[in-house]
């Protein structure tokens, strides 16, 4: 399994992984990596201020945000839990893209290669001036991910929004965390503290059901 140290089964506190002032791995007899890695794309900056964001909330516990850049799996490798940020932008008539997660493929060689693995989502939207592709994203890395085989966590009840439609939705709840800076900045704030209590609950203290 291409799981670093802290993989499946793994503890979860990752108060045992260190790195050096240069981000270069010590040499620790436990595992090297934090345990959460957040990552994100972005047009203009907002889903990388919200990243910023997040790792102030986890600490220690998480690494610093990274670009999602081009189709690198290998960036998942180590953690146990994982944060993607993305927007949405619609582009043509009816295709919206979540920028560099547009590219982005499982291994070659291991298409469930985030067996183990936790995954919550975030997404950068407008509502009102895209209400039927508000946040998009969210549901398109949520049905790439699934597929990955990772637990997929941070759902929120779709409260407090005004839309049409969105691809975020399944089963009547937004299967990761919508968040509009255009309408609702003021609120951006205290979503982000929210979900940030409930991912540390859903990361760190629920048992993982894909666990064998
Ligand atoms: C050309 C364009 C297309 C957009 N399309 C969508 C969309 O389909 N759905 C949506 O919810 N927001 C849409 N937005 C709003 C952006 O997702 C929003 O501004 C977001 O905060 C941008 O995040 P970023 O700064 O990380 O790129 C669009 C914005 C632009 C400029």
């Amino acid at each position: 399994m291409a799981h670093g140290a802290g993989g499946r089964g793994g503890n979860l506190t990752g108060r045992t992984r260190t790195r050096t002032r240069t981000g270069t791995r010590t040499l620790v007899a436990r595992a090297a990596k934090p345990t959460l890695g957040i990552f994100y794309a972005t047009g203009t900056g907002n889903t990388k201020r919200v990243a910023n964001s997040l790792k102030v909330h986890f600490g220690d516990l998480a690494d610093e945000p990274q670009p999602i850049g081009a189709s690198n799996a290998k960036d998942f490798e180590g953690y146990e839990a994982i944060i993607l940020g993305a927007p949405s932008y619609l582009w043509e008539k009816h295709r919206v893209s979540a920028l560099d997660f547009d590219t982005i493929e499982p291994p070659f060689d291991d298409f469930k290669d985030l067996v183990g693995t936790k995954v919550a989502i975030y997404g950068l939207g407008d509502q009102k001036e895209y209400p039927k592709n508000f946040c998009d994203a969210i549901g398109i890395l949520w049905e790439h991910f699934s597929l990955r085989g990772a637990e997929m966590v941070g759902a929120v009840e779709n409260k407090g929004f005004e839309f049409k439609r969105s691809r975020a939705l399944k089963q009547g709840v937004f299967v990761g965390l919508p968040l509009d800076f255009e309408n609702q900045g003021e609120m951006v704030g205290d979503r982000v503290e929210e979900w940030s209590k409930q991912l540390k609950r859903e990361f760190f203290q629920e048992g993982s059901k894909n666990q064998s």
